[in-house]
């Protein structure tokens, strides 16, 4: 059964300019799954910061990411809710029950035992070695975005936030790009329970493959990610030609981008395709990866971004007042990450922030500035505008099928 009850999921046919919509969309208000809590849901502990700290592809991130957010006093207009490890059953949800038992027991292993590694199998090598207790930090990590997902379905809040979520790259039975388990898909299969159609954006440097090949088959949940794309940059996937198949297909929105891209130009593009998906695809809930790789000062040194022009995204999706679940991801200058998710956590609270970073145990990682907003620096940007308008009227023409 589908969540809206209905036996089959629709074809998803039709044109944007719809005709009588079918009788249960008249039916249902949107007001009606939109929840009247204005609550701000944290999940947090301090087991979980020290377990992300450890554990991260950047360590110590998480705590600067808290410390800062804790800093600036915010912790205290949050409700603060403590996280639980997902369970094998939600794990196997998607992931397969092969590959979550082989990390579990690789996970297990000491130091020395280790001679399964090496192996490719279930992508558990290179970019995602096996460390002891991977699998503990793995399934803490779903199960708090699985408990942010579940405080929106309960109506606890209208926004949930795990900055230490959005590991979008993890596959059914394969680690990725540093991602074990993917617990956007978890999120988005957990609010499908209740709300019929989520929309999930990631706005992470790298495209969002892993929850694009979970649902690139259905209509019920629309994958739209804006990501780097060129040659031989990881993952590879994510062009703009992309858009999905059988049921799925124009439910799966590519949005590729050259290396320097500036605050403008990223959220006229932005505002143009996500605007033009909501108004279609008319969402009930929405999950929005915010992974900070695409700051200007990251060492991966692609995207010339800054909080300000991610908040002006994040204030789209905000205004539509549905139910949403905001997530991490990438970041890899600690300072400028943390920077980040602090401003985006003030702004979903309404709450505007001093320029000077409070003094704190951190406070070292913010200099030689000590202020919380980001400059973009003067690199090349390789976006020219008609590259931009080329990008939006393909994915407007696409958009377009989605009824
Ligand atoms: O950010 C990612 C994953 C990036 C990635 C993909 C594949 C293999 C390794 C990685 N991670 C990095 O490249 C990485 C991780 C930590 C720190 C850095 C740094 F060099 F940018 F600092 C880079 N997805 O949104
Ligand atoms: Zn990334």
């Amino acid at each position: 059964k589908m969540a809206d009850g209905s036996d089959k999921e629709n074809d998803g046919g039709g044109s944007c300019h719809r005709n009588l919509p079918p009788n249960r969309d008249v039916l249902v208000p949107r007001s009606d799954v939109a929840c009247r809590n204005d609550a701000v849901v944290f999940v947090h502990s301090q087991m979980y910061v020290d377990l992300c700290n450890n554990l991260a592809k950047v360590p110590g991130r998480a705590s600067a990411v808290h410390g800062l957010i804790e800093a600036y006093g915010l912790t205290k207009e949050l409700r603060l809710v403590e996280p639980r490890p997902a369970t094998v059953a939600e794990l196997t949800s998607f992931h397969s029950t092969d590959y979550i038992d082989h990390l579990r027991k690789a996970s297990a292993e000491e130091d020395e035992e280790k001679d399964i590694d090496v192996s490719e199998e279930f992508g558990l090598c290179y970019d995602c070695p096996i460390l002891p207790g991977v699998y503990e930090y793995a399934a803490m990590v779903a199960g708090a975005t699985l408990t942010a997902a579940q405080c929106l379905i309960d109506g606890e809040c209208r926004v949930a936030i795990n900055w230490h979520g959005g590991w979008h790259h993890a596959k059914k039975d394969e680690a990725s790009g540093f991602c074990y388990v993917n617990d956007p898909v978890l999120a988005i299969l957990r609010l499908r329970e209740r709300f019929s159609k989520v929309l999930y954006i990631d706005l992470d440097l790298h495209h969002g493959d892993g929850v694009e090949d979970a649902f690139c088959c259905t209509s019920r949940v629309m994958t739209l990610s804006l990501h780097k794309f060129d040659t031989g940059f990881f993952p590879g996937t994510g062009d703009i030609h992309d858009t999905g198949m059988g049921r799925g297909r124009y439910y799966t929105v590519n949005v590729p981008l050259r290396d320097g891209i500036q605050d403008s130009q990223y959220f006229s593009v932005f505002n143009k395709v996500v605007s033009q998906a909501e108004s279609c695809y008319r969402p009930e809930a929405v999950v929005l990866q915010l992974g900070a790789d695409g700051m200007s000062g990251d060492p991966m040194g692609c995207f010339n971004l800054t909080p300000q022009g991610v908040g002006r995204c994040l204030a789209v999706v905000l205004d539509w007042k549905l139910p949403t679940l905001l997530l991490g991801g990438g970041g890899y200058h600690v300072g400028n990450t943390a920077r980040c998710w602090t401003a985006l956590t003030a702004q979903v609270l309404g709450k505007s922030l001093p320029q000077d970073i409070p003094e704190h145990e951190h406070f070292t990682e913010y200099g030689p500035d000590y202020e919380l907003g980001i400059t973009p620096g003067n690199r090349v940007n390789h976006n020219t505008d008609e590259y931009v308008e080329e990008v939006i009227n393909i994915v407007s023409e696409n958009l377009a099928h989605v009824m």
